[in-house]
């Protein structure tokens, strides 16, 4: 039977944001989630074993970005100037970013940021190996997904 398979690896990690003044529910304050991330990989070709991409390669990518700069963090929009400051003034770990932090801007923004990583793999080199699919919870009951754009 004829297709194509993907892989996906998980990771979780701590982080606060804040929607800020121009947000009017309650996702305007200060506060954190714990966050999930699915990514979902294709390739153009397995390798030898018939792996997209090992999943200990996956995820060493994926952490290691996560653990760097997000967890335990909070990220704020340049544009959110106070909580910028305050940030900086304490000395707090931060990931600036150009965006509100909805889980959406997170998720376009996230995917492009695992793929960077994917693409130093040597494992990856020449196969085509691309994130396919990003799927960000914000909440055990809110999510956002990104999906590569087909080819035309
Ligand atoms: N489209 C979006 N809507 C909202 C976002 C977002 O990023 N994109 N973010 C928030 C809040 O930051 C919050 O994290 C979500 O809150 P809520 O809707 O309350 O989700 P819960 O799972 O906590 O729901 P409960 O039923 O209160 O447990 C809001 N909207």
């Amino acid at each position: 039977m004829s297709g194509s398979v993907t892989i996906s690896r998980r990771i979780e990690w701590d982080m606060a944001h804040r929607l800020g003044p121009r947000c009017t529910t309650k996702c305007k304050n200060l506060h954190g989630h714990r966050y999930v991330a699915i990514a979902t990989l294709a390739a153009d070709t397995t390798d030898d074993l018939g792996m997209v991409l090992d999943f200990g390669d996956a995820f060493r990518v994926m952490k290691a970005f996560v653990d760097g700069s997000l967890d335990h963090a909070c990220i704020v929009d340049r544009g959110d100037a106070d909580l910028l400051a305050f940030l900086i003034q304490q000395g707090d770990k931060r990931c600036e970013v150009e965006f509100p932090s909805t889980v959406e801007n997170l998720c376009s923004w996230l995917a492009a940021r695992f793929q960077e990583g994917f693409d130093t793999l040597p494992a990856a080199a020449g196969r085509g190996v691309q994130l396919v699919e990003l799927r960000v919870f914000e909440t055990p009951n809110c999510y956002a997904d990104w999906k590569v754009q087909p080819a035309s």
